[in-house]
């Protein structure tokens, strides 16, 4: 009787391998799938999950080709099976291998650790932690009627609830819940970007205690990563509190899966798989029956229409809708204000009520806040003389005159260059920014209010943040606590600022410029923007006794696009109406489904090329068996073109397009897809092709 065992291990393969990153090895020890082993790959040792366990020995190699395990990571339980089917299905989705979806799911550092280091780790992990609960506020009606829904059903649920409606206490009272009827329950709390929210991360810990919840984001050292993943492996943390990847965290007693401001795009990860956290969220609850609970003021048009109610030739959709149309304390919504900037001068920037109304607001002592959705002082330098423009070199964007620094810098390559002193066309000494960033604003509202007091009689005072103010660790932490404190009486900043803050002191939120999203050629432009502008205007008047006389201001030269009258009737379902019948008009999802293939390469022609002889290999080939022939009807394949940031760094990119009504059909195709792109990659005449890739359900087109 032979005393090894063959196995297959997920290790780190490349991306697109068709092996799906499962290799065979030869085990001395007795393992079970879901287990940890260390393992050789060409001349390294790399950490690998045990797989599935063989029979026989691979049939595809000789024996003797076949390497042993080195060893098992010893005292971690094995990864359960809802783990593994979870990331077996995400590799299956999104195109990539299994094994780089199982090990980018690990904490880097598992893969360092020696096994004596393990076990001092987990000996400081091993004390069970308790959870102390505190109690929260008696729950408004509208609370307690949904958390009542949500005990009687099984969901996934959509909870539409209002900015200030009073979402975060639903889930913390769905989370208690759920913690005292279960010893072993853990709870997933996702959020779209933890460091914009550090409020939820203290508050989540007032209330359960430091002790039972741990936080998985990549702001983390991957020392604190793997501590809060061993906790979460163990059972030991209760609550993990994290963003999208956050999604793959071993929870071995996962009992409720709470996905926070559901339609934000972060929720998408946008590279290697480019997996979307919310609908692995409902994936994964239905895997480990977990109830999951997605909520927004402004749900993705997706879960919108997902949750749809039925009616009479339409069964509805698979998600339950909650409702929680009033924010807490009888306050109100803030009253929108549209200014036509037709009728302003020429070149106005702020216009004069929307100025006389900021210096009305700060001189009382409230706060106000600005959003332009651009940073840097202007996103252009132009010479009058030649036409001469700050473009980027190496990519098809211009680059963004920063005035703190005199530099131009490309947001997409990161090239930053002093500013020239004089035109390097023409030699004119007189070049001229053009448009605003929230830097000019900042400066530009500064000489507007220059002679405007705090009540106190203290001059007012402005604060900006952005990606630059913010670049340092701790720096939006700070800045955010400046504003909670009333230290600051106007924020300017980009989207950062509109989301999921609890601001209490803020009357006033004006959106300076937004029309430029309302001509985009991304169909889902505007859902973004209505999304961001009632965001925006959820910051205001948070505080019941303010909500009356808070407002939302939108400059624009389009004011009478429905998409601002909607926002004016804080209308989400009407604008979601409207939206969701042009886009079924237009087959567009979520009505039907798309995947992007994108390719690089160091010319554009080449870039398109692969991806068209592989549209043309794919539809000749499915077309030549009849097996197949019916999916080259099922989904459509769009000829290539140039992505709308064509050339980043020097590359050039396309994309192509397929689309379908049917999810199954797309899957199909571009299972197939896969294996004609490895046969016309290998081409002589794409050797110029530097890479290429798939993004299913790609949320930018
Ligand atoms: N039942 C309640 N009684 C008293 N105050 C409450 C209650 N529920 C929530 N609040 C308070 O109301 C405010 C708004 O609640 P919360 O931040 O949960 O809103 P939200 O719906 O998540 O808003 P947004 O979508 O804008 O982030 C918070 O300060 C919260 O502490
Ligand atoms: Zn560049």
């Amino acid at each position: 009787m032979s005393t090894h065992h063959w196995i297959d291990v997920a290790v780190q393969t490349p991306a697109h391998s068709q092996v799906g990153g499962l290799l065979s090895y030869r085990s001395p020890f007795v393992v079970q799938p879901g287990q940890l082993v260390r393992v050789p790959l060409g001349k390294r040792d790399v950490l690998g999950v045990v797989w599935a366990l063989r029979d026989t020995a691979p049939a595809d190699m000789p024996e003797s080709a076949v390497r042993d395990v080195l060893g098992v990571l010893e005292g971690l339980a094995p990864l359960d099976p809802a783990w593994r089917q979870l990331v077996q299905f995400s590799a299956q989705y999104y195109q990539r291998s299994l094994g780089e979806v199982a090990l980018s799911a690990l904490p880097p550092q598992l893969r360092d650790l020696s096994n004596e280091q393990l076990a001092r780790r987990l000996k400081k992990q091993n004390t069970e932690r308790t959870v102390q609960t505190t109690p929260g506020p008696a729950l408004s009606d509208e609370q307690s009627a949904v958390l009542a829904q949500m005990a009687s059903g099984s969901g996934p649920f959509l909870l539409f609830g209002s900015t200030g409606s009073g979402k975060t206490e639903v889930y913390l009272q769905a989370v208690e819940r759920m913690l005292t009827t279960a010893p072993q329950a853990q709870a997933l709390l996702m959020v779209p970007e933890i460091n914009l929210t550090p409020q939820l991360e203290e508050r989540v810990q007032a209330r359960f205690g430091a002790d039972a919840v741990v936080s998985m984001h990549s702001g983390m050292t991957p020392a604190q990563r793997l501590k809060g993943w061993l906790a979460a492996h163990a059972g030991h943390a209760r609550i993990v509190l994290g963003t999208r990847m956050a999604i793959f965290a071993s929870m071995p007693h996962l009992k409720l899966i709470v996905v926070d401001e559901e339609h934000d795009p972060s929720y998408k990860q946008q590279e290697g798989a480019r997996y979307s956290a919310r609908d692995l969220a409902v994936y994964r609850g239905r895997l480990q029956n977990a109830p999951v609970l997605l909520a927004s003021a402004t749900p993705s048009l997706e879960s919108w229409h997902l949750s749809r109610p039925a009616h009479d030739d339409d069964p509805g959709g698979r998600y339950q809708r909650l409702l929680m149309p009033s924010r807490i304390g009888t306050g109100l919504l803030p009253k929108v204000r549209r200014v036509d900037m037709n009728k302003q001068p020429r070149r106005t920037v702020l216009s004069a009520p929307l100025v006389a109304a900021l210096q009305e607001r700060v001189e009382r002592g409230e706060q106000c806040m600005l959003l332009l959705n651009r940073r840097g002082y202007a996103p252009v330098l132009h010479c009058a003389d030649c036409g001469w423009k700050s473009e980027c070199q190496h990519c098809s964007a211009f680059r963004v005159f920063h005035k703190i620094d005199r530099t131009l810098r490309c947001h997409h390559c990161g090239l930053t260059e002093r500013v020239p002193r004089a035109c390097p066309e023409c030699g004119n000494a007189d070049i001229a920014p053009i448009g605003r960033g929230t830097e000019q604003l900042e400066e530009h509202l500064g000489e507007l209010l220059a002679h405007v007091k705090r009540p106190d009689g203290a001059p007012i005072r402005i604060a900006r943040i952005d990606a630059d103010t913010t670049r340092l660790k701790g720096a939006l932490e700070s800045q955010l606590a400046s504003v909670h404190s009333g230290e600051v009486d106007i924020l300017v900043g980009t989207q950062m600022i509109a989301k999921g803050h609890d601001f209490r002191r803020i009357t006033l939120v004006a959106a300076v410029n937004p029309d430029t999203a309302l001509f985009s050629s991304d169909f889902r432009a505007p859902e973004r923007l209505f999304a961001l502008l009632m965001q925006a205007a959820g910051r205001a008047g948070r505080e019941a006794a303010q909500s009356a006389s808070s407002e939302m201001w939108v400059q624009t030269f389009h004011p009478q696009h429905a998409l601002f009258e909607a926002l004016k009737k804080h209308d989400y379902p009407a604008f979601a109406a409207s939206e969701l019948a042009e886009r079924t008009a237009a087959d567009l999802p979520p009505i039907s489904h798309q995947a992007l293939l994108r390719a690089d390469a160091r010319t554009q022609e080449a870039a398109q090329a692969l991806l068209n002889a592989a549209r043309e290999t794919l539809e000749a080939q499915l077309s030549a068996d009849p097996a197949t022939a019916d999916l080259v009807m099922q989904v459509s394949v769009y000829p290539a073109v140039p992505m709308s940031m064509q050339r980043v760094a020097d590359v050039e990119r396309a994309q192509m397009l397929l689309e379908s009504p049917s999810r199954m059909a797309l899957q199909k195709m571009l299972w197939h897809l896969h294996s004609v792109l490895h046969q016309v990659r290998s081409q002589p005449e794409h050797k110029g092709v530097i890479r290429w890739l798939v993004d299913v359900d790609p949320q930018a087109i």
